[in-house]
Order: structure tokens, then C-alpha cells, then sequence
């Protein structure tokens, strides 16, 4: 579904990300994970053309919007279309002066809806992601950050994506909140068969909710392999650190459990 040869990002001369390439199928999760600076939020950068990326090439298939095939340098500033993106701090994120069902509403700006249609598709938007309609008229500084990411989910649900794109979406929530954000965003891919990949650097996340693992490390790719291998047999001595350091913090189980969900990882 989305594919992605050789990416790579230079900035000033100096190299961000080498050699990057990857695959995710419709409907299965993504998780990159790496120590910070390794270039995670980089990579999501560059697939939603907010930084300056060489591709090798790159084919985004998505079910219900026209497919996205590029090679060289490329800069799309409106992103992939057929995907959104929640990003880590919900509250930055969200125009502060805008009611919730305003800056949902303008996810959906370009399909000219009708007001009915457009009240309609906020609050259903709402209630997928188990708000209530009256939250559409609050401001972001009236909400809780669980409440307010949820909204974020919402604002990107709304455009019925097929592929979204997550930046640390728990890790301005409390843990109770955490699980149970994370649950809404398992049901709605559950739902819908939402493509996630999602910048995390919670092994313990990962080895619940991800297919696949990317790991980075200094711009480059470290591992890239089916969540059960990775966690069974990590491709490099680093990754198995990783794992090590997750277990002993007690955010890993030692035996990571099969994902529930729609099946082993598919390879691409
Ligand atoms: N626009 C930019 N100009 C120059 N350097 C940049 C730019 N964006 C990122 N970098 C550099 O790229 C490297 C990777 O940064 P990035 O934010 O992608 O790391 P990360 O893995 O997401 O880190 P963290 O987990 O701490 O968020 C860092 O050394 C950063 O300073």
C-alpha cells in the first residue's frame, strides 16, 4: 500500500536520513521506533512533504483516493493525499482559537460538504472517537489533552483516510489515558482498516499494536522486520539492547504476546 525505495534527506549539507526504504500494507501498523535524534520525526516529515527528500521512489495506494507514484526529489507540501497525520502534543496542534468541530470540520474543507453534511460528519467524527457532540463548541484550552487528542483523531478520521500517520500520539497522555486512546485508535483501524504508522519510543506500544518495526539509529536503518521477529530475534545487537532496556524498565513483557487483530504481519 505504501511503499518507499532509498529515501533519503540532506539538509545543509548534512545527511538526516540514508537509504530509508520500507513497506506497510493496507490495514497493519507500522511502529518506528529509535533513540531520539535518530531521525523519526524526520522520516514522517519527509513522507508528508514538509522536508526536502530524495526517493528513490515511492508508491502510495491508497482505496479511496488517486494513487501517489514519485521518484527524485520531492516537496508536497499538502502531503500524501488519501492520508492525515496526528501529531505528538495535541494542544499545539490544534488552532487555539477555533471551536473543536471548526478545526474538525476544516479537514474536510475541500470536499465542499453541505452545512448538514458537514455538522453531521463532525459529529459522527466525534463519537468514533467517543466524545460527546457538545465538545465540537469548545476551544482547545477548554478540553483535557486526552480530550483534546482525541479531538486530533477526529479531525483526521473525518477525511476517512486510509493511511495515517502518528508522531508520539500517547506521550502527552497519562497512562490511563494512554490505554484507552490507544484502544479507540486500535477499534478504529479495526473498522476501517486504517494503515498506521506511528513514531513511537514505547517498545512496550510497539510490541502491542505494530505489524512491522522500523528502528532508527543515526539517519539509517537499524532493523526492519515483522513485530514477531524483532521481538523474538532483533537483526542487530543494538536493537537487541533496545529490547533489553525496554524489559528491565518493565515497559516490555518477557514473552511479547501475538498481536490481536486481523492476523500475523503481511509482508509486502
Ligand atoms: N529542519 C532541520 N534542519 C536541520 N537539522 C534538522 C532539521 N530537522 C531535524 N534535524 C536534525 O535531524 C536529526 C533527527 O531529528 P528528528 O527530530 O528526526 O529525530 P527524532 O528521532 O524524531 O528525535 P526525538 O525522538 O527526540 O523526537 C537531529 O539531529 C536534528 O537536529
Amino acid at each position: 500500500m505504501l511503499r518507499v525505495e532509498n529515501l533519503g534527506v540532506r539538509i545543509h549539507g548534512e545527511t538526516i536520513l540514508d537509504a530509508i526504504s520500507f513497506c506497510v500494507q493496507q490495514g497493519q501498523t507500522l511502529c518506528i521506533a529509535g533513540e531520539s535524534g535518530s531521525g523519526k520525526s524526520s522520516l514522517l516529515r519527509a513522507l508528508n512533504g514538509l522536508l526536502p527528500a530524495e526517493f528513490g521512489s515511492l508508491a502510495f495506494h491508497p482505496k479511496s483516493s488517486e494513487p501517489t507514484e514519485l521518484e527524485g526529489r520531492w516537496r508536497g507540501v499538502r502531503g500524501l493525499p488519501g492520508s492525515r497525520w496526528v501529531m505528538q502534543d495535541p494542544i499545539a496542534a490544534l488552532n487555539p482559537k477555533l471551536p473543536l468541530g471548526v478545526s474538525i470540520g476544516e479537514s474536510v474543507f475541500s470536499k465542499n460538504l453541505s452545512a448538514t453534511e458537514l455538522n453531521d460528519a463532525v459529529s459522527d467524527a466525534l463519537s468514533e472517537v467517543e466524545l460527546l457532540p457538545e465538545l465540537a463548541v469548545r476551544r482547545p484550552s477548554e478540553v483535557s489533552m486526552g480530550q483534546a487528542q482525541r479531538a486530533c483523531l477526529a479531525r483526521a478520521l473525518v477525511a476517512r483516510p486510509d493511511l495515517i500517520f502518528f508522531d508520539e500520539p500517547l506521550s502527552a497522555l497519562d497512562a490511563i489515558v494512554q490505554k484507552q486512546v490507544a484502544a479507540t485508535m486500535r477499534r478504529i483501524q479495526m473498522r476501517y482498516g486504517t494503515t498506521f504508522i506511528i513514531v513511537t519510543h514505547d517498545l512496550g506500544f510497539a510490541a502491542t499494536y505494530a505489524d512491522h518495526v522500523l528502528v532508527l539509529r543515526n539517519g539509517k536503518i537499524e532493523a526492519n522486520q515483522s513485530a514477531g521477529n524483532f521481538f523474538r530475534s532483533p537483526e542487530s545487537r543494538y536493537c537487541e539492547e533496545l529490547i533489553l532496556a525496554a524489559r528491565e524498565l518493565g515497559g516490555l513483557p518477557e514473552v511479547v504476546p501475538a498481536k490481536q487483530g486481523p492476523g500475523e504481519a503481511r509482508s509486502c
